[in-house]
């Protein structure tokens, strides 16, 4: 006979936005059991965000040295990988999710290891055990790294991000098979240690969901760099024999000691069994309405709504989740403002419509746009890197800020498109002298041009 456990909500996936609802459910007193298969937190402290911005972080120090030379004197700089490979064992607690785990018991909640699936509208089996929901489920499966069918891939030992954040040391030499976030984030930060780096990208450029003018700017810096892009790819074929890869593609054959496949995402519906809740099993994602409401009592959050694969995004999704469970007021989601950071060196921060999204919304669409290098504190810092401001009306519907710290700069561009502040407004406004935002001005004088 299974084991029937009834209780109030029931989490499955403890991810960033699934271990933040089901902690605050429980804090209100609500009883909660989080369901994880792997480890409590999910992909972004542990795979993700975190340990690929450490080896960022580590990748741009790097880089900084290497700029005294011409700037400030003379310095020899030895990469090591040690200290980056010690920092991550130890951010992660060696891949070992006690701490978060202790976290969540520790605001009441219960949690059960192992893959929940859905066997009816308000209950999750895992194992042996049925667990029912009263007040109903919370969705935040998250998603797998997508391995294309590419003849022979399978039988190579192929990383994806997350033996990447695993490794060692630096290999000698990386082909990157798709340059999208991933593909860009970390085909940089291993150059910088010495690997030589060919990113490979199927389709026209790299980073396709941002501006095309983001892609150019991190394709030259990338060749500066010495990392090799090569887009329009088509991979037929994948051998691996002593120790080193041969990545066929068009005629060409690539070779390299390692092979990063970072290809997208995926989410498997029909293993996570959402049919039994109603829900449409050979869909990509789960749609949820404004409250994050997929069916009754059914909640989904994070990736798997597919409204923006981001850790913020699906903190923010849980915030709304929980206030609908609790039932609290609150405004229904609102991804207009949509932030996301491309951390490469030039970092790329955007917000809301790219120039195509809004003309594709019919949208009557101006843009202004200023290099860095325009500006004086561009200027000063040889920086790479432009500020692109897309409008409808008086109003900013997206915006792109390349350059040094670019995600920080976007955050002023954020509050504009999120508080629809007047474009009239923002050009009588005064920018400090010299920052890299002040070149928000030169673009507007652009936009106001168009
Ligand atoms: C290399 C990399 C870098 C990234 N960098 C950034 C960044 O800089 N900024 C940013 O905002 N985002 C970044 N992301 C994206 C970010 O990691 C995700 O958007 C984030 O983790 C949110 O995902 P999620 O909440 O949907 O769930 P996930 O983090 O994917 O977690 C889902 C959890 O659910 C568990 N699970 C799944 N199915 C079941 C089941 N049936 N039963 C039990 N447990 C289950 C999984 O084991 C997993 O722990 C990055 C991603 C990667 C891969
Ligand atoms: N800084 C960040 O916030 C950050 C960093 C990393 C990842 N993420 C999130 O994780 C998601 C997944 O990242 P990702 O880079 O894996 O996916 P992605 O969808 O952003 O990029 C995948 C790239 O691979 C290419 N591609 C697909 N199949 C291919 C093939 N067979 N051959 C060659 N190229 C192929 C695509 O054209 C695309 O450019 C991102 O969309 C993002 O939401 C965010």
């Amino acid at each position: 006979m299974a084991e029937v456990t009834e209780v109030d909500v029931v989490v499955v996936g403890m991810g960033p936005g699934g271990e933040d609802a089901a902690g605050r459910l429980a804090e209100a007193g609500l009883d909660v059991i989080g369901v994880e298969a792997g480890l409590v937190g999910g992909e972004c402290p542990y795979y993700g965000c975190i340990p690929s911005k450490m080896m960022i972080r580590a990748g741009d120090a790097l880089a900084e040295g290497r700029r005294v030379n011409g700037l400030a004197g003379k310095a020899e700089i030895r990469a090591s990988w040690d200290p980056v490979a010690a920092r991550l064992r130890k951010a992660t607690a060696d891949w070992d999710d006690k701490a978060a785990a202790d976290r969540f018991t520790g605001k009441g909640g219960r949690l059960v290891r192992g893959f929940g699936r859905v066997s009816g509208p308000r209950e999750v089996t895992v194992g042996e055990r049925v667990l029912r929901a009263r007040r109903g489920l919370v969705l935040n499966p998250g998603t797998e790294p997508v391995v294309p069918p590419i003849e022979g891939l399978e039988d190579t030992p192929f990383w994806t991000n997350r033996e990447a954040v695993k490794t060692t040391r630096a290999p000698e030499s990386l082909l990157v098979l798709g340059g999208g976030a991933i593909g860009v984030e970390l085909a940089q930060a291993f150059a910088r240690f010495g690997s030589r780096v060919t990113v490979l990208e199927g389709g026209e450029r790299l980073v396709s969901r941002e501006e095309p003018e983001a892609a150019e700017l991190i394709t030259k810096v990338f060749e500066q760099e010495g990392i090799a892009v090569r887009t329009g790819q088509k991979v037929e074929r994948v051998r691996y024999a002593d120790g080193r890869f041969t990545v066929e593609a068009g005629g060409n054959a690539f070779e390299a000691e390692r092979f990063l496949v970072a290809t997208g995402r995926k989410t498997d519906l029909a293993r996570l069994g959402v049919g039994k809740a109603g829900l449409d099993e050979s869909a990509r994602a789960i749609p949820v309405d404004g409250r994050m409401r997929a069916a009754d009592g059914v909640w989904a959050i994070g990736d798997v709504t597919g409204k923006g694969a981001f850790t913020h995004v699906s903190m923010y999704q849980a915030g709304i989740a929980v206030r609908d469970i609790l039932g609290e007021d609150g405004p229904p989601a609102d991804y207009r403002a949509l932030p996301r950071v491309t951390f490469t060196d030039p970092e790329v921060g955007a917000v809301g419509l790219t120039e195509a999204q809004a003309r594709d919304k019919g949208l009557d669409v101006r843009t202004g746009y200023t290099p860095l290098s325009s500006s004086s504190r561009g200027w000063i810092h040889e920086a790479e890197g432009f500020i692109k401001l897309v409008a409808a009306g008086d109003e900013l519907v997206g915006a792109t800020t390349a350059g040094p710290a670019g995600g920080e700069v976007m955050s002023a561009l954020a509050v504009a498109v999120h508080g629809r502040v007047p474009v009239s407004s923002l050009t009588h406004m005064i920018y400090a002298y010299p920052t890299f935002h002040r070149a928000i001005e030169t673009a507007l004088a652009d936009l106001g041009k168009g």
